[in-house]
């Protein structure tokens, strides 16, 4: 990329507001030059430097400290100056138009961390973890993103991209031989090479995929028969009124979404229509939603009546297959003389019985929840996030994989190759080694200004 960025950008880099301190960060070449001319001295490297700033006029703005960064050796890569005035919004507005005034530009929002991209001290992944991390509503999410933004991620991405080049390597030789066998060319070493870097790329999807759990949270949808308890459950696990109650079947029709956090992982509980055979137009139209939620949770919360439990599962079995985990909740446990269902657990899927309405068993859901959120505490010890982006990424270059697989077995090289650099590039996509310009622009955006 051309170093178009080589002006000099400013932004106020702490939030909005006031507070103790606030800062203004300089990149760029020009940093230094208006750091020294704002603070009236010249700046060491990495030195904090009691200073006064000064406006055009030579009046004093404020007094604070002033660090300059020379580059590369920097978050930007750039030569970076902070000025750490007074955290009020006048002083921070006059600082920040005095560094404009000086001939710095504006920053664009992430334009900071874009720089670091561009000038090769982050990755992609890593930059999009500095926002992640930022934005970590609790310490779990934000300990992650942290092992993303050391690498932790990244160095997965490459290892496998590493081993694909040298498969990659290895099969584009062997086209140059076509008149060979392929197995006197090494073919069966190649296939389990192969069939290795699979393992290797399910599992880190398989991580990724948690990993973008704990950075978004997780998306339950409450669903089952009409009456059971979904919207008593909905108010019980989030400690208010939100959903409206009655014994009238079909009360329910719109869906309702609500944020709970559950020893600390947050996650989004959508409550829907009972589903059922017939109902007006509505009600039709609610339980069209809910099918069509279910289509992008995470976990489906099955709210079914203690006392009929076959009853309700048949008409919502074939709305929840495709979902990636469920809970069962067998409610109305109190009116069942404590006779809850004899239910086992297994795989997937969780078994619980419960009372919405008196609150017995709910800790044990909660728990089942924060447990299927992020994992146990100590299940995620040492896992990092990742990012919808990332986990689609993996799939695709996952199924390129397997088409170069079955080009193989085939013989065919050519188409081999094609799906093997297919599967490559989609992986150089995730740390940013191969990229659309768009994709930064769409990235870099959502950040805050001045990170
Ligand atoms: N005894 C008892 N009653 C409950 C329990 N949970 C819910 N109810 C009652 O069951 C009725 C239906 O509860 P809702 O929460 O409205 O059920 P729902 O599944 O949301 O119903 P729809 O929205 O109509 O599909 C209400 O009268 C609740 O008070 C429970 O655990 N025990
Ligand atoms: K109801
Ligand atoms: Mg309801």
């Amino acid at each position: 990329m051309q170093p178009s960025h080589r002006d000099t950008i400013a932004a106020i880099a702490t939030a909005p507001g006031a507070g103790g301190i606030g800062i203004v960060r300089l990149s760029g070449p020009g940093s230094r030059d208006i750091g020294e001319r704002i603070c009236g001295r010249p700046l060491a490297a990495r030195r904090a430097h009691h200073v006064r700033f000064h406006d055009a006029d030579d009046e004093v703005l404020d007094d604070g400290i002033a660090l300059f960064f020379p580059g590369p050796a920097s978050y930007t890569g750039e030569d970076v100056v902070e000025l750490q005035g007074h955290g009020g919004v006048a002083v921070l507005r006059a600082l920040l138009g005095r560094c404009l005034e000086l001939g710095a530009r504006h920053a664009r929002p992430g334009e900071f961390s874009e720089r670091a991209f561009l000038e090769g001290r982050l990755d992609l992944a890593q930059a999009e973890a500095v926002a992640d991390l930022i934005a970590a509503g609790d310490i779990r999410a934000a300990r992650a993103a942290r092992r993303t933004l050391e690498g932790d991620f990244s160095r997965r991405i490459d290892a496998i991209a590493e081993g694909l080049l040298a498969v990659r390597v290895h099969v584009e030789a062997a086209i140059d031989f076509a008149d060979e066998s392929l197995e006197t060319l090494g073919g069966d070493g190649l296939r389990r090479r192969l069939v290795h870097l699979r393992i290797d790329l399910d599992q880190l999807m398989l991580e990724a995929e948690r990993g973008r759990r704990l950075r978004d949270g997780l998306h339950a949808v409450i669903v089952g028969p009409p009456n059971a308890g979904k919207s008593s459950l909905l108010n019980a696990l989030a400690g208010v009124d939100r959903a409206i109650v009655t014994d009238v079947a079909g009360t329910t029709r719109d869906l309702l979404q609500e944020v709970v956090r559950v020893d600390g992982v947050e996650l989004t509980l959508v409550d829907t229509a009972g589903l059922r055979d017939g109902g007006d137009s509505i009600e039709r139209e609610g339980m069209r939603r809910a099918r069509s939620e279910l289509d992008r949770a995470d976990l489906a919360i099955i709210v079914l009546d203690a006392r009929d439990v076959t009853g309700g599962t048949s008409v919502i079995a074939d709305s929840i297959a495709g979902v990636p985990a469920r809970l069962w909740l067998h409610n109305k446990i109190d009116l069942t003389d404590g006779e809850a269902a004899a239910v086992a657990d297994g795989g997937t899927d969780r078994h619980l019985a419960v009372s919405a309405l008196t609150g017995q068993g709910l800790e044990e859901v909660r728990k089942a929840l924060a447990a299927l959120a992020g994992g146990a505490p100590s299940s995620t010890e040492g896992s990092f996030t990742a990012r919808t982006r990332h986990v689609d990424a993996l799939r695709r270059s996952a199924v390129e994989l397997a088409q170069a697989a079955r080009h193989l077995e085939l013989e065919s090289l050519d188409l081999a190759a094609e799906a093997l650099r297919a599967a490559h590039d989609t992986l150089g996509e995730i740390t940013g080694v191969v990229r659309a310009d768009d994709l930064l622009g769409s990235i870099f955006s959502s950040f805050c200004i001045g990170k």
